[in-house]
């Protein structure tokens, strides 16, 4: 869903990234500054209860993973090496973002929605690594109600409202992404199997 926004965010960002490409700057450098940025938001902050905080300062960095293909776009057609790079250091990031809530939830004795943010992790990785393993075997798995950003949205936004003190959102916005998440899993799944078992 969000896929649709794209066109408008590189045109967005493109200024940003004539400037870089000007003064030479490689886009894994912003790949790996970006998840620099997330990593350190997200386990500098949420630990400590700062979750708005957290929010602002991830989505700032998040926002380095559209850039750094814009960039790459603007200087060719993008590198294997920075393809590759930009798909394993978001595994980095996510991991980040979901362990910093979990030492919040423990440190607060919540363990149910500790083991929910695990739950959300897992389930992520997992709707990740379907896509890249389908494409890996030749296949096409491009589909799925909660991508990458979707996640993220749905979790900085809850988080980071709950920061703001709204009360339940976050656990409503964690319990609603494991749910997306399963399900996306499960569509991933059902596509590869409609392409590989005939039926
Ligand atoms: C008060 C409320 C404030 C709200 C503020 C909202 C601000 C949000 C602003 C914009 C939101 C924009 C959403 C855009 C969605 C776009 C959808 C999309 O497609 O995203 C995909 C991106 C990037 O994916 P990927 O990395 O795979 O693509 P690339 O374009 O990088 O291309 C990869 C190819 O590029 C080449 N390459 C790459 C790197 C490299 N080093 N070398 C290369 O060669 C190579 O060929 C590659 O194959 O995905 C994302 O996942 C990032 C999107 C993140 C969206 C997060 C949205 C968060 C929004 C809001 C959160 C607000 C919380 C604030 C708290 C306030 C609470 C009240
Ligand atoms: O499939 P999905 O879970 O949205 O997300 C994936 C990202 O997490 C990954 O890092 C990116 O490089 C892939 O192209 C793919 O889009
Ligand atoms: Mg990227
Ligand atoms: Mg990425």
């Amino acid at each position: 869903m969000l896929k649709l926004l794209r066109p408008a965010v590189t045109r967005a960002l493109t200024p940003l990234g004539q400037a870089l490409a000007r003064r030479g700057i490689s886009p894994n450098v912003i790949t790996v500054i970006g998840t620099l940025g997330v990593a350190a938001g997200a386990l500098g902050f949420y630990p400590r209860g700062q979750l708005f905080l957290g929010s602002v300062v991830i989505t700032v960095f998040v926002l380095a993973d559209l850039l750094d293909g814009v960039l790459a776009r603007m200087l060719g057609s993008g590198s294997t090496w920075g393809a590759f790079l930009d798909s394993t250091l978001d595994r980095v990031g996510d991991a980040a973002i979901f362990s910093g809530l979990i030492l919040w939830f423990m440190s607060t004795g919540d363990t149910v929605l500790a083991c929910v943010a695990l739950f959300c992790l897992v389930a992520g990785a997992v709707v990740s690594y379907a896509k890249a393993r389908a494409e890996g075997l030749g296949l096409t798995c491009d589909v799925g109600l909660a991508e990458r950003s979707e996640r993220l949205l749905v979790v900085l936004v809850a988080a980071g409202l709950s920061g703001l003190g709204v009360p339940y959102i976050l656990a409503a916005g964690l319990w609603l992404l494991a749910a997306a998440s399963a399900f996306t899993a499960g569509q991933r799944i059902l596509h590869v199997y409609r392409q590989t078992v005939p039926i």
